[in-house]
């Protein structure tokens, strides 16, 4: 695919997220590898609704801006990912509501703040590990970041919100959308508990359908 229809890409899946309530106001940010190695990236106190596919950011794998506007305060999270996951060709950082939500719960699971409740959650993520609260931008969520990406696709960041990646941008927007309504199913059923899918179950999806 040629950097005009990334480009153009990016901002369709950015402005059909802001649509449905994904992202609000300047919340969140996307970016996506470039076949040449460099990384485009929202750029700063941007809304997902009306992007310009002519002055997103593009910037090194070492965040050294190379055209565009200023990048995210996040793309050093986002290029950790990228360093970590070469596999990985697209990321989305959002406040979505239901995400959000859980990264302020008391008492989560550091290690996986949603159980394996339905397959497709199972197999676009399977754990959601937690980052303890840092303000937005720290270098230091980076390097927390880095070190849970070697095994994750996805990390919840406590009092903040999700990050998820994925082999391409459109496959990060699904695990994204999956994630969210994984965390509003968990809501919905957290009032009467929920049956969870066992570790044979979770096996067997692993084996079969891995999307991550
Ligand atoms: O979500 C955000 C910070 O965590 C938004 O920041 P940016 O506008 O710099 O991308
Ligand atoms: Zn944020």
């Amino acid at each position: 695919m040629s950097e005009s229809q990334l480009r153009q890409d990016l901002v369709r899946y950015a402005r059909s997220m802001y649509q449905r309530g994904y992202s609000s106001g300047g919340a969140g940010n996307i970016s996506l590898k470039l076949p040449d190695g460099t990384v485009l990236a929202t750029p700063t106190n941007s809304s997902f609704g009306d992007l310009d596919p002519d002055t997103l950011s593009k910037v090194t794998m070492t965040g050294e801006r190379l055209a565009g506007e200023k990048a995210s305060k996040e793309i050093l999270m986002h290029l950790a990912i990228y360093r970590q996951r070469p596999q990985c060709g697209g990321i989305v950082h959002l406040h979505s509501p239901w995400l959000t939500a859980l990264s302020c719960l008391p008492g989560l699971d550091n290690e996986n703040a949603l159980p394996p409740i339905t397959p497709y959650y199972v197999m676009r993520v399977g754990k959601l590990p937690v980052v303890r609260y840092l303000r937005p931008g720290s270098p230091v969520i980076a390097e927390e970041v880095e070190k849970l990406a070697v095994e994750h696709n996805a990390m919840l960041l406590a009092n903040h919100g999700p990050i998820i990646s994925g082999k391409n941008i459109r496959e990060a927007v699904f695990n994204a959308e999956e994630l969210e309504e994984t965390a509003r199913l968990y809501f919905m059923l957290k009032p009467f508990g929920m049956n969870t899918l066992t570790p044979e179950n979770v096996a067997e999806l692993d084996a079969l359908f891995n999307m991550k």
